[in-house]
């Protein structure tokens, strides 16, 4: 069916991309606008509040024109996780306790009481504190070089609660499948890393496949996630509504033995077609080509949706908000829920989130969802997050069929035998936009999912959901190449269906329904048709590497460049096992370089063996896979007199340091840290001793200091650090970025020492222009633009 624009769906006009880096800080609002007689209308006729609580109503309207409190969350493995918040509320919290503002006090940052561990907080202070309080000043600045540097993520309180109901754990195959710009997703991963050190990040044989259909905001993701790389990370960008199976080595039984004995009366066709039949049933006797579906164990939906739970910092909703962008994005919500709900495991969990107040968003896609899928229920989740004040999910509603709010039909049948056959085949109304009948609504338990709202502990509103896939005794697994011969298709022949799309995949623009077309019911989806993308095949016998070379037909102008695996023997990799001395235990099968002809030019990446797994069984075009793991050495140009070598990544070092050999690793003091950090090029015979012979001793190229706990003037050092050194014939260079050097040094010395902040501030004293990361002005940077 062609996709074409819809009527009385409604494409949202505040997505809110790129939405303000400076809205986290509360400055004076002109309430004035902040009326919206549709708003207003639309969630009082669905009673969100109950009608007789009218002063909580008030209490609602309320909040939602009062600013949010800036919120952050500390980030990382538990235990780096755990120093740097005792940092915050040992030294930060008792240093702003006691600040004032133009005599009046400012509250200090408060933890998040429902976040696990305390490791969430908020404040709650305007720019013009932040720019002129020196307490405030100083702690924004650690505040935006530690969110720079991935330790903090700066997002928002409500936006923290789907990955807290997934559980994730370090084996689970995880899938987020809308996942951009990606702060859920660094959640997730996290919980994959439960194990990691500060020092050392280990390599979880989980996986996650972080998804999103914007091209632009899965490299924003890439980038975010590259500050605590992972070698369990895939990146892909795909439709999540049709994402299609991703293929594993079955590890089922082999299929049964093929008959080979000719049967009595068997005409020519039928004796082609079994000949046929046991040609391919011998290709599937071996193992290496019989491949079955991936299932998840854990699926996050944060899906796409209007957005109003975020009204309170995205002013443009109180003047654009209308019931169509909701009604619109009904139907890609539930067919993104549905996929979703086929490729889980049993026993797995799916939570479906937004950060939308509205019904027709959350509950009818849950109950629609559930209808279409009854080996599901939804998780009562009640008594987790005990701290956590929220409303149960609502057993009723009522769509609005028109721009003044017309929720006057009780049932999608009223509705249409009201309009005209012209106006039928025009309408975009489903019948899964209204509430199923009570009982249906009780058995499905709709009370089991969360709202959450504005007034009840000063946040943003949003929606959760979590569904678990019930025990059945029936097959889940689906072995493709199974499926195929039970079929009768040829298994080396690619399988290439188009996916149906009844609804289209983007919301409609906003227009809203005043009559109606036939319109398809709930747009189900059919798995056989979702099986494939459009994207051809490689056929089975394929050398995967064949294909990921060619740049085949089909490829939908994927332009990403394909993933090789090195042999273990690559002279390049070797010199950098050599150059470290890696210890046998790394992974060197599981290095992978992504350029057209597959060899170690510039970078090279680690991934743990299910995502070589994956790459290797699938097309990286058809999956339109944008990054897999984590970069670990680079290629260095040596400077005068050397040549280019490969060095160990700032990123990479902590994946890496488990396999390098302890007596590889040079000890240095805080003193010698101090001055790679403020000085340019050290000279190596500068350094005090043993430190200068120990260098001197050593061969240019790329090499890893390590710092001991301690304390050294006025810095202490809490943990180990081990940071990577590049040593030129004469001179040592410290080779993490200068952001990262700027949040060390203020982590350390209280201070930037470093020479990128001398010099931006010699700049700032000659009256050019500085960079706002480097200066106390700048906004902590906002990894979820989008809750
Ligand atoms: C609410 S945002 C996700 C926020 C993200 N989970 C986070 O925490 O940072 C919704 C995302 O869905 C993406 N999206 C929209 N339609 C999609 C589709 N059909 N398939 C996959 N992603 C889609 C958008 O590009 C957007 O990044």
């Amino acid at each position: 069916m062609p996709r074409t624009k819809k009527k009385g769906v409604g494409k949202p006009k505040h997505k809110g991309k790129g939405r303000g880096q400076d809205d986290d800080i509360r400055d004076p609002i002109d309430k004035s606008d902040m009326h919206n007689a549709r708003f207003e209308a639309y969630y009082k006729a669905q009673r969100i509040i109950p009608e007789d609580h009218v002063e909580e109503w008030a209490l609602f309207m309320d909040a939602l024109k009062r600013g949010l409190p800036t919120t952050f969350r500390v980030a990382g493995s538990r235990m780096t996780a755990h120093t740097l918040n005792s940092t915050i509320g040992d030294t930060y919290v008792p240093l702003l306790s006691d600040a004032t503002f133009e005599g009046e006090r400012v509250p200090p940052p408060a933890r998040i009481p429902w976040y696990p561990e305390g490791l969430a907080w908020q404040f709650n202070v305007s720019k013009k504190v932040l720019r002129k309080s020196p307490e405030f000043k100083k702690f924004h600045s650690f505040l935006v070089f530690e969110t720079e540097v991935g330790n903090i993520s700066r997002q928002e309180a409500v936006s923290m609660l789907p990955p807290l109901f997934m559980d994730v754990e370090p084996h689970h195959v995880v899938m987020d499948m809308c996942a951009a710009p990606g702060s859920k997703s660094a959640q997730l991963l996290e919980s994959l890393h439960l194990t990691d050190t500060p020092t050392c990040t280990t390599t979880p044989p989980g996986l996650l496949i972080a998804n999103d259909s914007d091209h632009k905001r899965c490299h924003l993701l890439v980038h975010q996630s590259a500050r605590v790389g992972s070698p369990s990370l895939m990146v892909t960008n795909l439709d999540a509504s049709i994402f299609p199976i991703i293929r594993v080595p079955a590890t089922s039984a082999s299929p049964s033995m093929p008959s080979t004995l000719g049967l009595n009366g068997e005409t020519q066709k039928q004796k082609r077609a079994r000949r046929k039949k046991d040609k391919v049933d011998q290709t599937f006797r071996d193992p290496q080509t019989r491949t079955e579906q991936l299932l998840f164990d854990r699926i996050l939906c944060d899906v796409p949706c209007s957005g109003d739970g975020t009204i309170r910092k995205n002013l443009g909703i109180w003047k654009g908000w209308n019931a169509g962008d909701g009604n619109g994005l009904h139907g890609l919500q539930l067919r993104i829920l549905q996929r979703a709900m086929k490729m889980l495991k049993e026993e797995g969990r799916i939570v479906y989130s937004t950060c939308s107040m509205n019904p027709v968003e959350n509950e009818a896609v849950v109950a629609a969802a559930l209808k279409s899928n009854p080996e599901y229920e939804l998780v009562d989740v009640s008594s987790r997050l005990p701290a956590l004040i929220r409303r149960p999910g609502l057993h009723t509603w009522k769509p609005s069929v028109d721009k003044a709010i017309d929720t006057s039909f009780v049932t999608y049948e009223s509705f249409m035998d009201n309009l005209s056959d012209e106006k039928k085949g025009e309408s975009k109304m489903l019948e899964s936009h209204w509430p199923p009948a009570k009982k249906v609504t009780e058995e499905l338990h709709l009370e089991r999912c969360m709202r959450i709202y504005p007034h009840l502990q000063d946040t943003g509103g949003f929606f959760v959901a979590v569904l678990q896939r019930k025990v059945t005794n029936e097959v889940e697994v689906v072995d493709l190449t199974e499926r195929k011969r039970e079929a009768g298709t040829p298994v080396d022949e690619p399988e290439v269906k188009k996916p149906r799309l009844d609804v289209a995949t983007e919301p409609a623009e906003n227009v809203e329904p005043e009559s109606s077309v036939a319109t398809p019911s709930t747009p189900l989806i059919d798995e056989d048709v979702l099986m494939e993308s459009k994207t051809e095949e490689p056929t089975m016998s394929t050398p995967p590497q064949a294909v990921a070379k060619g740049k085949g037909k089909g490829d939908s102008g994927f332009k990403e460049n394909p993933y090789t695996y090195l042999a273990s023997d690559d002279p390049i990799l070797q010199s950098c096992i050599t150059r470290l001395n890696l210890n046998a235990d790394f992974p060197a099968s599981n290095v992978l370089v992504r350029n057209p002809e597959g060899d170690a030019v510039r970078s090279l990446y680690l991934t743990n063996g299910i995502i070589k797994t994956i790459v290797e069984h699938n097309d990286y075009a058809r999956l339109r896979i944008i990054n897999c793991g984590t970069k670990v050495f680079t290629k260095q140009d040596g400077g005068r007199g050397m040549d280019a070598s490969f060095r160990v990544l700032g990123e990479g070092l902590p994946v890496v340091l488990p396999y390098i050999r302890p007596e590889t690793i040079m000890d240095c003091d805080i003193g010698i840290l101090k001055t790679l950090l403020s000085v340019y090029y050290p000279l190596c015979g500068a350094f005090p001793e043993p430190f200068k012979t120990a260098i001197e001793a050593q061969e240019p190229g790329s090499h890893v200091v390590r710092f001991s706990p301690g304390e050294w003037d006025s810095a202490t050092l809490t943990h180990e650090l081990f940071l990577p050194i590049w040593k030129s014939n004469v001179s040592l260079t410290l080779m993490i970025d200068k952001k990262a050097k700027s949040a060390l040094s203020l982590r350390l010395f209280g201070e930037d020492v470093t020479v990128g902040a001398r010099e931006a501030d010699m700049q700032k004293k000659a009256g050019a222009h500085i960079p706002a990361t480097v200066t106390n002005d700048a906004a902590i940077p906002e990894a979820d633009i989008e809750v």
